[in-house]
């Protein structure tokens, strides 16, 4: 699903009243109507006291509309307008005099009125500000926004919490909605899935309100909202008389004393997400270990005990996946210096690899083209630099990824994957995946698709998605608490049923 911009939905927004020839206040009112339909089918007459703050804007005229429906059908409702601006938008004003001719009277908050007092028990509609912000609210407006989140009530946002800009951080962190659910137009908004804003989206939810698909399926967009239908053109189907040489042999280069568990779990993930052959390098004293827990893949030892100081391959593997605890002794970093320059396809990178790479930044030229680097947040930062912002940290991540010509996959709760100038944001995963190994896990993961012959970007997208699946059903087994990396593995298999299956099949399963 495509992520908007501010400026491509007031675009798409324009393209659709020029093409269906409808004025403003008909999708204004399409806008409304959706919000009232979601409301009704929820509550259905429910008696329930519902306070709508509503701004000037478009955002507050959404609000208004929606007052009128919900006053219609006899719900106990209260308006305030919160006028933080004489710019009053001509469809506020309009449905404005609608509600008036109706003999609803709203209250006016400004400076100097008080707030409403707000019962726990109370609906609040949050239509304050939308996509429209684009500077702090006032010190009163942002005092009556958390005078809102300090109420325990029920807070529904419409199109995105108020007070939360599209494309920076909030200016201040207080005044921002802490939203319980967020009904967005059309499309969703970058803000949701980064970790400095998506603390104020509880849950979200799409509402269409008939913007022209003509514009939206034609539009190029900088972010891509990743689930199972973009997935599915990606995926490379088992062939019949197919054999394990089809499917690639890869090489798992990481391991040393004390850390030969995490390229375990990485050779695991990386044959169990379908590679036809797995290789190990690691340090001798990872051999007895492996050869035990993993039958299925064959071990290749370093001279040194208990860290690599040389990678020899009597094979050319189709890809490379290093760095899962591999440390950082000197000798390992000339290891590594000199397998990311003998090796000359798309290889994974990942833990300490990218600690190298960060420590040498001269060594990134040699990494092969279309390589997939995983950091997660404190890697990244050694990468790229400090960020100011999510935001800022997209685009310092974007313009790594284009000088380098390499695949990044910001892992969080939320992975992005950047490729140039554009990103793919996951949408599976859960905290229980935020346990040691578990990153060790997506390495192989990747790894192990890229010795199938996914091209690198496709396979750093379905491989981030299915791993973030395996977590969501290793946490339905488990719990957060007691879900282990190992766990993640397991349910690969799972994954990739569930991610095949139909929604049709999917659905009388879980029946
Ligand atoms: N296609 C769609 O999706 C549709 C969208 N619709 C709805 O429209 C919403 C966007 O509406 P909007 O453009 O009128 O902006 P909104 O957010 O209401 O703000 C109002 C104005 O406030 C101002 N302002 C900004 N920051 C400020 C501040 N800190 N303190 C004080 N003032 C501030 C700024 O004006 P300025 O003063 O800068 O000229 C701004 O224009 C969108 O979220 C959705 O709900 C639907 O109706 C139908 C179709
Ligand atoms: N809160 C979360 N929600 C979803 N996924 C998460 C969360 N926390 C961690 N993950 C995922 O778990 C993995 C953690 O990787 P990483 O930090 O490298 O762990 P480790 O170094 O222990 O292997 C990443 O794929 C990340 O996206
Ligand atoms: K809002």
């Amino acid at each position: 699903m495509k992520i908007f911009s501010a400026q491509q939905i007031y675009q798409a927004d324009k393209f659709t009243m020029e093409k269906q020839q409808i004025t403003s206040d008909v999708l204004m009112e399409q806008a409304a109507t959706k919000l009232f339909e979601w409301i009704h089918s929820r509550l259905r007459g429910t008696s329930v006291n519902i306070q709508l703050f509503c701004g000037i804007g478009n955002n507050g005229g959404d609000g208004i509309a929606l007052a009128r429906h919900l006053q219609e059908h006899d719900y106990s409702i209260k308006v305030h307008v919160v006028n933080y601006s004489e710019k009053r938008s001509k469809d506020f004003l309009l449905n404005l005099e609608r509600l008036k001719d109706r003999k609803i009277w709203p209250d006016f908050i400004n400076e100097e009125s008080g707030f409403p007092e707000i019962s726990p028990n109370d609906i609040v509609v949050d239509a304050i500000f939308g996509i429209g912000l684009n500077r702090s609210p006032d010190d009163w407006v942002g005092q009556l926004i958390a005078h809102i989140n300090a109420s325990q009530a029920f807070v529904l946002s419409v199109d995105i919490p108020s007070g939360l800009p599209t494309n920076r951080a909030p200016w201040d962190p207080d005044y921002v909605i802490e939203a319980s659910y967020v009904l967005s137009f059309q499309v969703p908004k970058l803000a949701f899935f980064l970790p400095g804003t998506g603390v104020y989206v509880n849950q979200w939810e799409i509402l269409d309100i008939g913007l022209d698909p003509e514009f939206l399926n034609g539009e190029e967009v900088a972010y891509e909202l990743i689930g199972k239908p973009e997935l599915w053109p990606l995926y490379k189907p088992r062939l019949k008389f197919s054999h394990k040489g089809t499917y690639g042999h890869a090489l798992m280069v990481g391991g040393s004393h004390g850390k030969i568990g995490a390229v375990q779990l990485a050779s695991n993930a990386c044959l169990t997400s379908g590679a036809g052959l797995v290789t190990v390098f690691v340090p001798q004293c990872g051999y007895h270990s492996l050869q035990t827990a993993l039958p299925e893949v064959m071990v290749l030892t370093d001279k040194e005990h208990d860290f690599i100081t040389e990678v020899n391959m009597p094979f050319v593997p189709e890809t490379v996946g290093v760095g899962v605890g591999i440390g950082t002794n000197e000798k390992t970093i000339t290891a590594f210096k000199n397998l990311v320059k003998y090796f000359k396809e798309p290889m994974v990178v990942d833990a300490d690899g990218l600690n190298i790479l960060a420590l040498q930044p001269k060594l990134l030229k040699d990494v092969p083209a279309l390589s997939i680097l995983t950091p997660h947040p404190k890697e990244l930062e050694r990468l790229i630099g400090a960020w100011k912002d999510d935001f800022e940290k997209l685009e310092m991540a974007k313009a790594f990824s284009t000088k380098h010509d390499i695949v990044l996959v910001i892992k969080g709760a939320h992975t992005v994957t950047v490729y140039k100038d554009k990103g793919y944001v996951n949408t599976t995963g859960n905290p229980g995946m935020a346990t040691a190994g578990s990153g060790d896990v997506l390495a192989g993961v990747l790894t192990g698709l890229l010795a199938q012959g996914y091209e690198p970007l496709h396979a750093a997208v379905f491989g981030v998605y299915l791993h973030g699946l395996a977590g969501d059903i290793s946490a339905s087994q488990k719990g957060y608490e007691a879900l282990k990396a190992s766990d993640i593995v397991g349910n690969l298999g799972e994954a990739y049923k569930q991610l095949l299956s139909p929604p049709e099949t999917e659905n009388a399963e879980r029946e």
